[in-house]
């Protein structure tokens, strides 16, 4: 094989109560990474689109090519060249998992290249070091369902331990970016290290139930659960508008409501995609009422994950 292109999707990470455990990922948009071989020895990266000239060239410091120098170092694999191409679909510092489609865009693309010597799960923890890259933690709840699909549980990460769960067909997600840009280095960097034990009995009982709710489609199960004691109050302050926004959202049908990873983009769950397309026009003219732009994505929950779209 000498070139291949990968598409890898967005993703709602947290889900509400799951910090770092939780996430989905969505149809569109996603990164598409286009890999080929050549002569000389060495990841380059030839071109980016999308991005404004704002993302590194260098392939030690890019998340699309620092997984393919882990997997090659891995791998053993010293004399591969290659030239990648990186079209950036989505806003850089989103909360739509950015840095993580294109972390498991490139992944996918260069094992496919060498013929596949690597499951799905096993990419999971180079996948992982993009994320490092790209805000100083290793977390799986982005690139977790970017590249498996499906709702990604991370029971664990020493070891990694992470398995899905089925959803209702009919469950869907409303996903509108504002604006605005937010670091997940900051908005991880302002989380207090402590919780009370009053905090983390209610957390707890909202994981234990959002995962009941989706596994017995509980559609009342799921928006009881889709509560955020202890993430959610803090970072809120960074996303203007966040409560009116949410408001909208559930005022107009959604099942809950909360921020998208680290924000600013917000999530809404909806039973049927009408509910999903209220919630959304609603949660759009919240932000507009603002004077602040934003982004409507309305999409199932993605049950494939990233997927290789050409082979030479
Ligand atoms: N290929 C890449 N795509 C996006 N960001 C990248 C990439 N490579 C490195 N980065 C760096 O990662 C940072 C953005 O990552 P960050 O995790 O803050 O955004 P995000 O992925 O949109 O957020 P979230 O993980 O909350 O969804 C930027 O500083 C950017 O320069
Ligand atoms: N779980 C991570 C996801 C970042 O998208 C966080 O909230 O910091």
């Amino acid at each position: 094989m000498n070139y291949i292109k990968a598409f890898a999707p967005a993703t709602v990470a947290n889900v509400a109560c799951g910090f770092d455990i939780f996430g989905f990922a969505i149809q569109e948009p996603g990164d598409v990474v286009e890999v080929r071989r050549i002569d000389k020895p060495g990841i380059v990266i030839k071109e980016i689109t999308g991005d404004d000239g704002r993302l590194p060239r260098a392939a030690e410091k890019n998340a699309v090519t620092v997984v393919m120098l882990h997997l090659l170092k891995h791998l053993g694999i010293t004399d591969l060249g290659c030239e990648v191409t990186l079209h950036k679909n989505m806003p850089l510092g989103s909360g739509m998992g950015s840095s993580a489609a294109s972390a498991v865009a490139g992944v996918v693309a260069i094992n496919e290249l060498l013929g596949n010597p690597l499951t799905r799960g096993e990419l999971l923890r180079f996948a992982m070091e993009g994320e490092r890259i790209a805000s100083g933690s290793a977390h799986a709840d982005n690139v977790g369902p970017s590249l498996l699909g499906g709702f990604v549980v991370i029971r664990s990460y020493t070891p990694l331990d992470i398995f899905s769960i089925p959803v209702p067909d009919d469950l869907y997600c409303t996903l509108v970016h504002p604006d605005i840009e937010i670091n997940t280095k900051d908005a991880r960097y302002i989380l207090r290290n402590e919780v009370s034990l009053k905090n983390t009995i209610a957390q707890m009982g909202n994981v234990a139930g959002l995962v009941a709710g989706l596994m017995k489609a509980d559609y009342d199960l799921i928006s009881r659960s889709m509560v955020d004691v202890i993430i959610e109050p803090v970072r809120s302050i960074l996303i203007p508008e966040f409560n009116e926004v949410k408001k909208a959202a559930i005022n107009n049908g959604a099942l809950g409501c909360s921020i998208s990873g680290s924000g600013p983009s917000i999530f809404a769950l909806s039973r049927g995609m009408e509910n999903a397309r209220k919630a959304g026009e609603a949660m759009k003219q919240t932000f507009a009422d603002a004077g602040i732009d934003s982004t409507l994505h309305l999409s199932g929950i993605n049950q494939g994950g990233a997927t290789v779209l050409e082979r030479e």
